[in-house]
């Protein structure tokens, strides 16, 4: 008779068997890296080398970028991007192994190996415009070092970017660089999130090196692989081609951003139904099949990469004749977009279906907590179809600058809407100042500090009009609390109904 032991189970084969690159073809000759620069002083850049400096101390790291406020920034005490641990990190290592500079010619001449960490943005015009990736940056940081490179390098892909870029780049060097000059290009796409970029950069699940399978392109992706060696462990450094590599990186994004709008895509049912999306996200995460992560519902996915990298792939699956293929993956971007309008079609119902002269208090900018982020941020959607509905706007987060803030909300191009935007928006100081003779407060970001252990809501309660409405677009709140203080509150993925039959 069979036992539970000898049945088949899901995963017959580990995964790194199963790999066409067995973790030991990383074992062979090759030169250990001295000196990394790395191109781009942004959100990936910034952090990745600072940990390395930090790991590594035998490297001498040099971030460069041609924005020279940037790197003044990354030179002084207001480091241009926060970061949790970033700081502490820097501070222990700049001046010392780490260097940030405008001199992109002499970084790109000591160094033994390049990451291009330049960003890489959703075209704005001309063919795949919406869709496929604006490769400029990418290109022109791969002309530099054509241009000035003497000795040999490794050129490694940090930006992400659509499948077989790497050929791109390798065509580019191959005719532009100087005679003697060998260039070896990985790709080694990077996972962080922000928020949490130095604990991830610190204990990556798995670090990604695509090569070539020549006895080059192990070799190169041998020396990167003893960088990452100083930290993270071995089984962790996983070398493929150079394709896969990309793709992977791609398909991450998709999936992860996938599981949002599912859960979202459900929190509409419960919301219709009575079930809670909370309960439901607990109760199929326990599935190990399915796991408990990126199963909280919210107002919308945003950040830099998400909707980016799939338009991406939608754009990659329509060059490839794949339009089925193509329509699935835009699905999950058109569901991000439909949960911020069902949000903000909720808020006017509630309000009596009209929002005209009331006050809404914004609480969180961010595209989500612990980052000053803005970019894609859910809040940037919401504020702009709540000021079509004329009502007064006041924002508060704790980590987004003021200016940052007119320069999201602005329309590009319109002369003078800053002074338009500034009749009917308000930027507050806390998220008191917010509230205060608010009709409702909406929640865009899950910030700590907005949780009802955090804020006195009953204070809150005690400045706002009343009915006062609480929206809570990130499931944070202690609905039945807030209740018993007064508010009307509305979650995401909840209803009203009553949970008894009828
Ligand atoms: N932000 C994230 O959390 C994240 C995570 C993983 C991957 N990525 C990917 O990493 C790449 C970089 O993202 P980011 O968020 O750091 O972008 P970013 O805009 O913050 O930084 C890019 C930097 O590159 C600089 N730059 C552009 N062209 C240059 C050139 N030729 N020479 C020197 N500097 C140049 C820009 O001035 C800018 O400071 C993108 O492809 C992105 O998709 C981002
Ligand atoms: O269960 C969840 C998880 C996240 N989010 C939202 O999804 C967005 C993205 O969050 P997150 O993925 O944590 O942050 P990013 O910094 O955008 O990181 C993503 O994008 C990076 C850039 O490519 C990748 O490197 C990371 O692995 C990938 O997680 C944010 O608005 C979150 O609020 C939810 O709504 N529900």
């Amino acid at each position: 008779m069979a036992t539970v032991d000898s049945l088949p189970s899901g995963a017959v084969t580990p995964a790194s068997e199963r790999l066409s690159r067995p973790l030991d073809s990383i074992d062979i000759p090759h030169k250990q890296v001295k000196k990394i620069c790395c191109i781009g002083a942004g959100y990936v850049g910034g952090p990745t080398c600072a940990v390395i400096a930090y790991k590594c101390p035998h490297i001498t790291v040099t971030i460069v970028d041609l924005n020279q406020a940037r790197i003044d920034a990354w030179n002084s005490d207001d480091l241009p991007i926060y970061e949790p641990g970033l700081d502490e990190v820097v501070k222990a290592v700049r001046g010392k192994n780490l260097f940030f500079s405008t001199d992109v010619d002499t970084a790109i001449k000591e160094a033994d190996l390049i990451f291009v960490s330049v960003n890489t943005p959703t075209k704005k015009s001309g063919v795949g415009k919406g869709f496929a990736a604006d490769l400029g940056y990418v290109e022109s940081a791969t002309r530099h070092i054509a241009k000035v490179a003497e000795s040999d390098k490794i050129v490694v892909e940090k930006s992400t970017v659509p499948c077989r870029t790497a050929q791109s780049m390798r065509k580019i060097l191959d005719s532009n660089g100087k005679p003697g000059a060998r260039f070896d290009i990985l790709s080694n796409p990077e996972f962080l999130a922000e928020g949490t970029a130095i604990r991830d950069l610190f204990a990556p699940d798995r670090v990604l090196i695509g090569s070539l399978d020549t006895v080059n392109g192990r070799a190169a992706a041998a020396s990167l692989a003893d960088v990452y060696g100083n930290w993270v462990p071995r089984k962790q450094v996983i070398t493929m081609n150079l394709w896969s590599s990309e793709l992977s990186k791609l398909a991450a994004n998709a999936l992860l951003a996938q599981r949002i709008s599912s859960i979202n895509a459900l929190s509409a049912i419960c919301e219709a139904t009575g079930a809670d999306v909370d309960e439901v996200s607990y109760a199929v995460g326990l599935d190990s099949r399915i796991g408990p992560k990126f199963l909280k519902a919210s107002v919308g996915f945003g950040g830099s990469c998400f909707q980016k990298d799939i338009l991406n792939l939608v754009y990659l699956s329509e060059s490839l004749h794949l339009p089925d293929v193509a329509e699935y993956w835009r699905q999950v971007v058109e569901m991000n977009e439909s949960q911020k309008r069902r949000f903000t079609q909720h808020i006017i119902s509630s309000l009596f279906n009209t929002l005209t002269g009331k006050r809404l208090a914004v609480l969180g900018f961010a595209f989500k907590k612990d980052t000053g982020d803005t970019r894609e941020s859910a809040a940037i959607t919401l504020i702009k179809y709540f000021r079509q509905e004329q009502a007064k706007i006041a924002i508060y987060d704790p980590k987004v600058e003021e200016s940052q803030i007119w320069y999201d909300l602005a329309e590009p191009g319109v002369v003078d809407d800053v002074t338009a935007l500034k009749k009917q928006v308000t930027i507050a100081s806390s998220a008191y100042e917010a509230a205060e003779g608010a009709d409702a407060v909406v929640i865009c970001t899950e910030w700590d500090e907005f949780r009802d252990t955090k804020l006195d809501y009953e204070k809150i309660y005690a400045t706002m009009n009343k009915p006062a409405f609480i929206f809570d677009g990130r499931l944070i709140l202690n609905q039945k609390k807030l209740e018993k203080i007064g508010f009307k509150v509305e979650c995401i993925g909840r209803s009203r109904l009553e949970e008894s039959f009828e």
